[in-house]
């Protein structure tokens, strides 16, 4: 079996998927942390690799950028490679003073701009969120690791350039923590299928301040974050 996207062999697909948007991150990911990390996709370039961490079977592999791209990825992990848990590990802009970069934020919800919901038809608005287990224990490990993290509600936009200037104040105001383009397709497609999801976030940007990381550093350096996301995985 393969799908448009993805071309593993049943069963090349660990129950756990780490997915970060660049599929040059689960390469380092893949090379740096796991063990006999073998190759499963490379169509589109998605990359991605199963191996081992501390024994237990991870699958690590590129979303792409933007609801559609994950909401297709999801989909395929989650209802044809049997796939039972996806944790999303992506870069984000800081929206809440206390966050400074390369801090970690746990999307416990996810807000959003995109239409992705009406596929659903629901008879009012559902609220997109995180797998109540992994979003504590994903803060608990932080705790551990001495990593400086906040969990909250996130902003997954559509729009990373958005021609309406005071956007990021508006969700700001309504205490959302941190804005990327993916979690609410993600914890949409794992609700339906009866899943789990998270997406666990490192700072890369402060918005509303003009500052940022080098591309580099969002490929190689969030070090934390992928060890956190690593010792998740059941
Ligand atoms: O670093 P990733 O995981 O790609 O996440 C963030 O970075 C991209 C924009 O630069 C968007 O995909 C956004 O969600
Ligand atoms: O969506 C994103 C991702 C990283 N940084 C941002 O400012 N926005």
């Amino acid at each position: 079996m393969s799908t448009p996207h993805i071309q593993a062999e049943p069963g090349q697909i660990a129950s756990t998927v780490l997915m970060p948007g660049d599929p040059l991150r689960a390469k380092y990911i893949a090379e740096h942390f796991l063990e006999h990390p073998v190759q499963v996709n490379s169509v589109r370039n998605m990359l991605g690799y199963t191996g081992k961490y501390n024994g237990k079977d991870v699958t690590v592999m590129g979303s792409g950028m933007g609801m559609p791209s994950i909401g297709i990825y999801s989909y395929e992990l989650y209802n044809f490679y049997g796939v039972d848990t996806i944790i999303r590990i992506g870069s984000a802009g800081g929206l809440a003073p206390e966050l400074e970069l390369m801090d970690l934020v746990v999307g416990v919800a996810a807000s959003t701009d995109s239409n992705y919901a009406t596929q659903f038809n629901m008879p009012g608005i559902i609220a997109p969120t995180a797998d109540f287990d992994l979003a504590m224990n994903a803060v608990s490990l932080c705790d551990e690791l001495g990593v400086r993290v906040m969990a909250g509600n996130i902003l997954s936009s559509d729009i990373f350039y958005n021609d309406q200037k005071d956007a990021l104040l508006r969700w700001k105001s309504m205490g959302i923590l941190a804005v990327e383009m993916e979690a609410a397709a993600l914890y949409l497609n794992a609700a339906r299928a009866g899943k789990k999801a998270l997406c666990l976030l490192t700072i890369s940007d402060k918005p509303l301040e003009g500052s940022g990381l080098s591309s580099q550093d969002r490929e190689t350096g969030f070090t934390q974050m992928m060890k956190v996301a690593l010792e998740l995985v059941q």
